[in-house]
């Protein structure tokens, strides 16, 4: 579904991702884990060019994603990130609309989308007409969501989106998003630099530092069989 090839990113003298390669299938989660700055969100930012590479490329379903225009590639490929990303002028009806409207979906089909949603989401249908600043943390999680989700991507990229709440709720919500069914259809790349979430939610966690994976498999094989010393460090065995 994802083929990500020798990928490298430079700013001016920092070399922030260095000759990532992986691929993600259909349905899977995998996650991008590794300390602040080891060149995750860069990582993932390449994958719906937000970021241009150095070099390397990135498919999504056999398309090189520079072929891709904007659209169809913001339609098939969703991004949540911390807190939400939401814009505070929106309502949170007008936030999940967003990409339908892009896509000129009849306002009927977008309104019983957003009604679907935020059902399955366990949002009150009296948030649709609030402003972001008026919910909490993770009601914003699932507005944000909802919105990625809206248009049904097949993938979803996912930015600590769990980052901005406190623990319980983080457990919580967390949870509660991944018992969905349409997420174990989509196929998510998820940034996060926490090893319970990672464990919990990962088929496949790549492990990085210094812009570099350093390891990339199931959870059981990071734990059993880590490659090196720093693997061992990081999931504190
Ligand atoms: N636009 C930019 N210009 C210059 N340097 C950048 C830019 N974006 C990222 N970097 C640098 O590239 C490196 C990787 O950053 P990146 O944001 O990908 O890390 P990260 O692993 O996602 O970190 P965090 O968990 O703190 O978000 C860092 O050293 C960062 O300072």
């Amino acid at each position: 579904m994802i083929e990500v090839r020798n990928l490298t990113k430079r700013f001016a003298s920092q070399l922030a991702v260095v000759d990532v390669s992986l691929h993600v299938g259909r349905g899977e989660t995998l996650v991008l884990l590794g300390t602040s700055g080891c060149g995750k969100t860069t990582t993932l930012k390449m994958i719906n060019r937000l970021i241009e590479p150095t070099s390397g490329f990135v498919r999504v379903d056999g398309v090189d994603v520079r072929q891709q225009p904007g659209a169809d590639l913001r339609r098939r490929i969703g991004y949540v990130i911390q807190d939400g990303g939401l814009f505070p002028h929106y309502t949170v009806a007008d936030a999940i609309a967003t990409v339908p409207k892009l896509l000129g979906w009849a306002p009927a089909d977008t309104q019983q989308r957003t009604l679907e949603l935020i059902a399955k989401l366990q949002l009150p249908e009296t948030a649709l007409k609030r402003f972001p600043a008026e919910l909490s943390g993770g009601q914003r999680q699932r507005v944000g969501l909802a919105r990625a989700l809206a248009a049904r991507p097949p993938v979803v990229l996912m930015d600590e989106p769990f980052g901005a709440l406190d623990p319980f709720t983080r457990r919580h919500v967390r949870r509660e998003l991944f018992g969905l069914s349409e997420l174990k259809e989509t196929t998510v790349v998820l940034v996060t630099h926490d090893v319970g979430e990672a464990l919990e939610l990962a088929d496949r966690i790549a492990l990085m530092h210094q812009g570099r994976i350093v390891q990339i498999g199931p959870p059981d094989d990071l734990l059993n069989r880590p490659a090196n010393g720093f693997v061992r460090d990081f999931l504190d065995l």
